[in-house]
Order: C-alpha cells, then structure tokens, then sequence
C-alpha cells in the first residue's frame, strides 16, 4: 500500500472539522497512482505438504529449486547489508550461518557459500547431526568454516567442540561459542528449520533459539514503520520460514528466532500472515519459482485494496438514498452513549444512504446532535449493527429494552425448525412492553422473513451483544469479538480458554468459534484473522494486517463495527442477496477500510503485517522494493513516517477518503 501514501492527505482536521470538510485536499484530484492491485501470489498462502506437492512437478523437470533459494537469499542477504547505513560491505561481513539437517539447512549453507565466495567470513554452526552434503562441501570450498554443536555429530571438515581440549579454537560450552559468534556478527542466517519443523523446536536449535530469541523479543519496543532497519545488531534473515514457528498455524508453540527478514520460497505459508509467528516474519520477501497454484485451495488470505474494492458500491445514476443500503444500529447506552456516535457516524460516512439508529434517549439526542442525518423512524434496513457500547449481561441489566430488541433481532437468525419464529408471532411478543421504537423495530424486520433465513439481512454483532447471539446462526451474521470476548463466547459454549489462549492461536480459536457458531468470526487484533464460510463445512480464512498500532484507542472498535455495517449494507442493496459465501472476504474488506482510516489518520508507515515483497534477480530493484518505508514516506507526509496519536473520530474523518480512493481505482473494473 505504499502507492498509497504518496497520495494521502494527512490533514489534522478532527473529527468534527471532517464532518463538513468533504474533499477539500489532494484526493479530489484522485491519486496519480491507484492502490495495488491484484496479485494473488503475495496476498495467498499454502500449508506446508500444498506447498511440497507444488514443487514436485518442477523437481521432477529437474528445475534446480534449492540453488535458486539460496541465490535469492544471498542476494536478499546482501540487500540486507548494503542498507544499514554504517553496515559493512559485504566483503567485510561477518555472518553466523545456523543450519540443520535439512534441506532448509542446504538452502542456508549454498547462499552462505555465495557470500563467503565474495569474502564474507562465514562460520557455520551446525545444529544437527548431519548436514545437506554439497551445500557443506561449497562452504567449505567457498572459505567457510563449520562448527558442529552436537557430539554426536558427523559432518566431514568440521570442527567439533571438546570441553577437555583447552588449546582448540572451539573449546568450552559450544552455545557459548556460538553465543560469541552471534554477538560479533553483521548477519546471522537462520537455516535450523523450515517447512519441516514438526512440533516446537528441541533439542540444540531450540537451546539456541531460547538464547537468541530471547535476546531479540521486546514487547516494549515502538511499533517501526515497516521495514525499518534493525534496531539491533545483528540482523537475522530467515530462510523460507522463522525456525520454530508454526509453519501451518501461526502459532509459536516453543522457542523461535525472530527474523528481521524472512526470505520465502514459492509460496507464503500460513505464519507469514498469521499472527503471533507473522509477527516474527519481520519483512517478507517471496521468491517466485512459477508454481501452479490454480488447483490448490489457498489455505489463509490477504485482503487486499484490489479485493476491498470489489466490495464498495459507487452511487448509480437511478440511486435514491434506500437503494445505497441503510443502516440499521442498536449500539451505545446510557453508560456508554458515547459509542452510539461513533458507531452511527462511521456508518454514515462510509458510503452508506441512510442510517437508522435505536437506543435509549440521551444517546439518542447526542447521535442527533453529531449526525444531524440520522433517522429513528420506521423502515427497512439493508444490515445491522448491534453490541457496541452495550454492557454484556454479566455487567447489565439483563432485562434492558436494548437487550431485549437485540436478543429479537437475533432470534429468526437462529438456525433449526425450533427457533424459526412464524413472523405472525414474532410481531406479537410482548409488543407492549417495549418502547415504540422498538415496535417500529419489529415492523421493520417483519417483511425480510418472507423470503426466510437466507434474506435475513447481514448483521454486525458486537460488543454487549455477543452474549446474545444464538447457538448456531447462518454466515451473514458476523462477531467482531477481541481475544477476550472471543474467550468468553468460547467459554460459553463449553470451550475452557480464555484471552491469552485466544493471542496465542488466533487461527484456532476463530475456526472453533466459526464451527460452534456458524457466524462469520471476526478476531480483531493487530492483524485481524477472519473465518467465514467458503461452502458446507468448509473454513475460508481472510486476514487483515494493514493496521497501523495507533488505531488500538478507545472506540476503535466501534468505529469497525459502523463502517462494516455500512460495506454490508451495500453488498446487500445490490440485487444479488447472496451474500453467504461472500461474508468473510466482505468482513476483512472491512478490516481493511478500518485499517487504512487509521494509517490515513495517523499518517504512519507502521502495519503489522508489511506488504509482502516480491523478490527481483535485478539487485538495484531488490534493494529498492526493500528500502525502509520511511525512505519511501519522506517526501509524501509532514509527518514523520511513525505517524501521530489519533481518536477513534480522526479514523471515522478519514472513511470519506478511504472511499475516494477506492473510487477512483479503475472504474471499468466496477461491477
Ligand atoms: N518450497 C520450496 O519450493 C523449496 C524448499 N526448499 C527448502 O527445503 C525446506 C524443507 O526441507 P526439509 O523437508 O528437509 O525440512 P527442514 O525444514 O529442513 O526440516 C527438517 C530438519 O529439521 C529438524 N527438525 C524437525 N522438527 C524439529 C524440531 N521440532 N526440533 C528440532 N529440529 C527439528 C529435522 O531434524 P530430525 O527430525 O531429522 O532430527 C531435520 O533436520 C524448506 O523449508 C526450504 O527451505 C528449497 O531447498 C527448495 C525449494
Ligand atoms: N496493535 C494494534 N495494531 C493495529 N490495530 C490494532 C491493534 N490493536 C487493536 N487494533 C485494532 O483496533 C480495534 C480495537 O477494537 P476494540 O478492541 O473493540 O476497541 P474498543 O472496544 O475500544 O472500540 C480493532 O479494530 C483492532 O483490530
Ligand atoms: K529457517
């Protein structure tokens, strides 16, 4: 997305100078250069054995894979070195090559042999019991030397450590060596495991890993700009994956090596993308070895502003405000009226027609104040938000009038003959207790039921209402839960978890909520992971990872559950109502309008997911796709590339702008 922000207008207008200030900046002469577009390669990741079966065919052909990995590595190795500003040639270099067993230590050990032919010095710790033959025998030719970690070890030419030997360059703890090593280095290379790690690392790598990572992970450093150069020295580049991680998952079930670069062979795999062990990845570099991926299921997903896109629906010609899509919301209360703003103006301003708002009376008349165009009347509604700014029932009453029209709302939703209300009695329960426009509420719903379930409008269940949703429901109701919410619906469903479990295997914990549930899940995070329906029984996963850190503020939340409201409403105001298989690629198109509001609005390079960077055999290329955003970013803001603190209203300000720059994407690719 960095074409992106060489467009952007990072006013410091707020929220309620946006209210009024339309397009009166750079966006209304339309970007020079469109958002990115379509590549399905960098934005679509495989499982490790897809990924097996997809370099069969080309090993077979005798296409020589492992040695074009390791020329890609060393090249991004070099690109590495070259854009530390003080860093050393790569003459001069120092690199610490961890290798093990596999072919992923083959791939380290040719691209190392690469660097130490231009004079790196190269020392090889090797982490297994053997090594990859002819990649060991062109280190060693190449000037490397290899030190071997285990006793146990048989790896022709190298050295072996020997705690008696006190005269032995290698002598004493060998971790310890490789410790020095490792302080002293410009470079490590990080070849332990790749796709065939099995479990969590053990034995020597994950002792190494333990020692290593730990000195690398701290939670407490600032969010970068993407691509930032290492803060620490050295720099480690990961070959085709982080050792350790979950490859499949994205999970980090024991010890890893965060890398600052993960070099990536023909094809992402799932923790590319997944967090937490995307996070490890540092920035992705993909290399291409032309697989054909036309027959293999993509196991997890990237939106992309190409994919977003195709969601949005531009105003028609015969348009009238209720054909745009309306929005209905049940959002913000007496405790928190405040979200019944935020929740109604985001929807309002991401190219909604209409907005229809019910709540309680003060935050009726502050929605008013702030949102002079909403209504409270009768009438349809294309999709619902409900939850946000509502207690949940541990911390509400639970009998509230608010509660009770969700949990109405939510009832026909509920999949199985039982729960399938005749509208007749749905129009007739308990009318008279409830406030008029909750009456008006029902009436609203009443003609929807006609064409049953599958015409039920989308709806957006948040917040407060999660505790509400019924036990299985069909894909176009989407929860938009964090870790902890996610936690406690788990929980309620039988499922022993709470919020920590939820962090450390988002996947996991979206598929069981997507399986129990049937809604579409969406887990908000810094990157989003989402799971809707692609078919019976049959998981699609979509992330978001265009977030920037400073959209973690109060009402954020909020501001996500309005504009997806509003994306819903227009998916369902088109003539085609079958939204069902398209539920999760719409709710991570909502992820990503919310994310770029937020970069819009904070001016910041930073994401937690960086684009994925496609590698070039042309090194001047490479090194400039690899350039730190911040090079990019310099002359395109005021600001400095980190970007500034905003407030959930600032992101709401910017939706405007999100949807200008979508519209001006080629219109002959509008459906
Ligand atoms: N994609 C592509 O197109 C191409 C892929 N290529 C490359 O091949 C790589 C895959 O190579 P691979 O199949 O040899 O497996 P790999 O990742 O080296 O792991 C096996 C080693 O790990 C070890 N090990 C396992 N689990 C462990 C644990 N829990 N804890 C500790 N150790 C553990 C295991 O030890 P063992 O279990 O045998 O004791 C063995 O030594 C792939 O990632 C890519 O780099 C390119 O060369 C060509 C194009
Ligand atoms: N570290 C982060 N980086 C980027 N985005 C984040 C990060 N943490 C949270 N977010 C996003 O901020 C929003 C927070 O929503 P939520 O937790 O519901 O907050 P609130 O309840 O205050 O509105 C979500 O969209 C989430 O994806
Ligand atoms: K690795």
């Amino acid at each position: 997305m960095g074409s992106v922000f060489n467009d952007a207008h990072h006013g410091d207008d707020d929220f309620d100078e946006g209210l009024d200030d339309g397009l009166d900046n750079d966006f209304a002469d339309g970007p020079d250069e469109a958002p990115e577009t379509d590549d399905p390669f960098v934005s679509a990741a495989w499982r490790a054995e897809q990924v097996r079966a997809m370099e069969r065919p080309l090993l077979e052909r005798g296409v020589p894979l492992m040695r074009m990995a390791a020329t890609a590595a060393a090249h991004v190795a070099q690109a590495m070195l070259e854009r530390q500003p003080d860093g050393p040639d790569v003459a001069d270099a120092h690199v610490l090559l961890l290798a093990g067993a596999g072919d992923n230590g083959g791939d380290g050990l040719f691209a190392a042999a690469e660097l130490a032919d231009q004079g790196a010095n190269v020392v090889c710790a090797a982490t297994g019991r053997t090594l990859h033959a002819e990649g060991l025998r062109a280190l060693l030719d190449a000037g490397g030397r290899v030190l071997a970690l285990d006793p146990e070890a048989d790896i022709p030419g190298a050295a072996v450590p020997d705690a008696q030997d006190g005269t032995d360059e290698t002598d004493g703890d060998p971790l310890e060596r490789v410790m020095d090593l490792y302080e002293n280095a410009d470079l490590v290379i990080d070849a332990m495991t790749g796709i065939g790690l099995k479990g969590a690392l053990r034995g020597i790598p994950a002792q190494l890993a333990e020692r290593i990572g730990a000195d690398r992970i701290d939670p407490r450093s600032p969010a970068l700009p993407v691509s930032e150069p290492a803060a620490q020295y050295p720099m480690v580049l990961a070959v085709d994956v982080p050792s350790g991680v979950g490859v499949d998952d994205g999970t980090l079930p024991g010890t890893y090596i965060p890398a600052d670069v993960t070099v990536s062979f023909g094809a992402l795999k799932p923790c590319a993308l997944l967090p937490p062990a995307a996070y490890a990845c540092g920035q992705v570099v993909l290399v291409d070895f032309g697989f054909d991926t036309s027959r293999v299921p993509v196991a997890v997903e990237l939106v992309s502003a190409a994919e977003t896109r195709r969601h949005i629906r531009l105003p028609r010609l015969a348009d009238n405000k209720y054909a745009r899509g309306v929005v209905g919301l049940i959002t913000g209360s007496d405790a928190y009226p405040g979200a019944a703003v935020l929740s109604a103006s985001a929807a309002a301003r991401a190219n909604a027609g209409m907005v229809r708002y019910l709540g309680p009376e003060r935050a009726e008349r502050m929605v008013l104040d702030r949102l002079p165009e909403a209504v409270f009347g009768e009438g349809r509604c294309q999709a619902w938000v409900v939850g946000s700014g509502i207690p949940d029932g541990d911390h509400a009453d639970v009998d509230s009038p608010q509660r009770e029209a969700i949990r109405r709302l939510l009832e026909p939703y509920a999949v199985g003959e039982a729960n399938w209300p005749e509208p007749e009695s749905l129009l007739n329960i308990g009318l008279d207790d409830l406030p008029e426009s909750f009456e008006d509420l029902m009436a609203m719903l009443a003609p929807t039921y006609e064409g049953g379930q599958e015409s039920l409008p989308p709806v957006v269940v948040d917040a407060g209402a999660l505790d509400l949703l019924p036990e299985r429901v069909p894909p176009q109701v989407v929860i938009t839960p964090h870790a902890g919410e996610l936690a406690r619906l788990l929980r309620s469903r039988g499922q022993a978890v709470d919020a920590d479990d939820v962090e450390r295997d988002p996947l996991g914990c979206a598929l069981e909520a997507w399986r129990l549930t049937g809604a579409t899940v969406l887990l908000k995070g810094a990157i989003t992971v989402v799971v809707g329906s692609d078919g019976p029984d049959k998981p699609r996963v979509v992330v978001n990872g265009n977030a920037p850190a400073w959209l973690s503020t109060a009402g954020s939340g909020d501001v996500l559950a309005g504009s997806l409201g509003a994306l819903l409403a227009q998916a369902a105001a088109d003539e085609d109502r079958s939204l069902t298989l398209k539920m999760a690629d719409l709710a991570a198109a909502g992820a990503f309008i919310h994310g770029l509001a937020g970069q819009l609005a904070s001016g910041s390079g930073q994401a937690a997911r960086p684009p994925v960077v496609v590698y070039d055999e042309d090194r001047d290329r490479l090194a400039e796709a690899m350039a730190p955003t911040s090079e990019k970013l310099r002359d395109a803001t005021p600001f400095a590339p980190i970007g500034k603190p905003i407030l959930a209203g600032d992101v709401i300000a910017q939706l405007p702008n999100v949807y200008a720059l979508f519209a001006s994407m080629n219109l002959s690719e509008w459906n």
